[in-house]
């Protein structure tokens, strides 16, 4: 059984089919990078994963059973446009993660419980390069920070697949090199599933261990919507890279039976 199986699934609004006959088996810890024309229906497809929508038909499984059919703290999402909350500051940003799940009422935490998320946010936000930035708000941020922060969001929980929607879409190319170096330590780090879109054929190549090209394959220029996208080409990438890590996972599913 693989880790993540997508059966069959197709995608329709209206009219307008965006995805027909998706399938899909990722083992635990692959990194997928998504590439493909604008408007193909990647960004469909993470909804999809994310459980913000429901497919017109198929069915999309995490170890065999179906997906969460709402977003939860199985699946983190980073998108392109920062997705922070203005009026907290970064260390909040982060603990708000720890705190709304733990106290839904309230959704705030108070004592030692308090202070233990804001030690695990303040942590976190350490590894990923904000440790000085604790006390800044958003506003003040560069947008590097801002996506630092995105991604420290997304990882407070835990969860154990990673979405990220063109996640440095709008980076310059130097901010952007060290956000592959980060994103790849913390892969390397968690063990995670990633699924992450891109426009940026390059860093699709570089980054992922598995590149997957959404297409249209069938087009009636009558009737364009007619038909949907789905992966035309499946490529293994960096192989040594992902070998490691199949083998790290494996190794830590030994320990935690034996
Ligand atoms: N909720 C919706 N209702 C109707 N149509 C939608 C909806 N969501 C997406 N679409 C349509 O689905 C198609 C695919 O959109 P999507 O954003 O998934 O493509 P994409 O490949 O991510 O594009 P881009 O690379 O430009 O971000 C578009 O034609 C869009 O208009």
């Amino acid at each position: 059984m693989s880790y993540i199986e997508i059966r069959n699934v197709w995608q329709q609004y209206g009219q307008n089919v965006v995805l027909e006959r998706l399938n899909l088996r990722v083992e635990e810890g692959q990194f997928c990078t998504l590439v493909g024309a604008s408007g193909c229906g990647k960004s469909t497809f993470l909804r999809l994963l994310l459980g913000q929508e429901r497919p017109s038909k198929g069915q999309l499984l995490l170890q065999g059973q179906p997906f969460p059919a709402e977003p939860d703290a199985t699946r983190g999402v980073v998108f392109q446009r920062y997705s922070v909350f203005p009026h907290l500051n970064v260390l909040d940003n982060v603990a708000i993660g720890l705190e709304l799940p733990r106290s839904p009422l309230l959704g705030r935490l108070f004592g030692g419980a308090k202070r233990r998320a804001r030690e695990e946010a303040a942590q976190l936000l350490h590894r990923v390069g904000l440790g000085h930035a604790l006390d800044l708000y958003p506003s003040s941020l560069s947008g590097g920070m801002q996506q630092r922060l995105a991604i420290a969001q997304a990882l407070i929980v835990r969860p154990r697949v990673l979405l990220l929607d063109e996640p440095f879409g709008a980076l310059d190319p130097g901010i952007r090199k060290e956000m592959h170096a980060l994103l790849l330590d913390l892969w390397k780090d968690s063990g995670l599933t990633v699924f992450m879109v891109t426009h940026d054929l390059s860093e699709g190549f570089t980054l992922g261990t598995r590149l997957l090209v959404f297409d249209k394959v069938r087009v009636d220029p009558q009737y364009p919507q007619a038909y949907g996208a789905h992966i035309t080409y499946d490529i293994a990438l960096n192989e040594a890279r992902a070998r490691e890590q199949a083998d790290k996972l494996a190794s830590l599913i030994t320990t935690k039976e034996s």
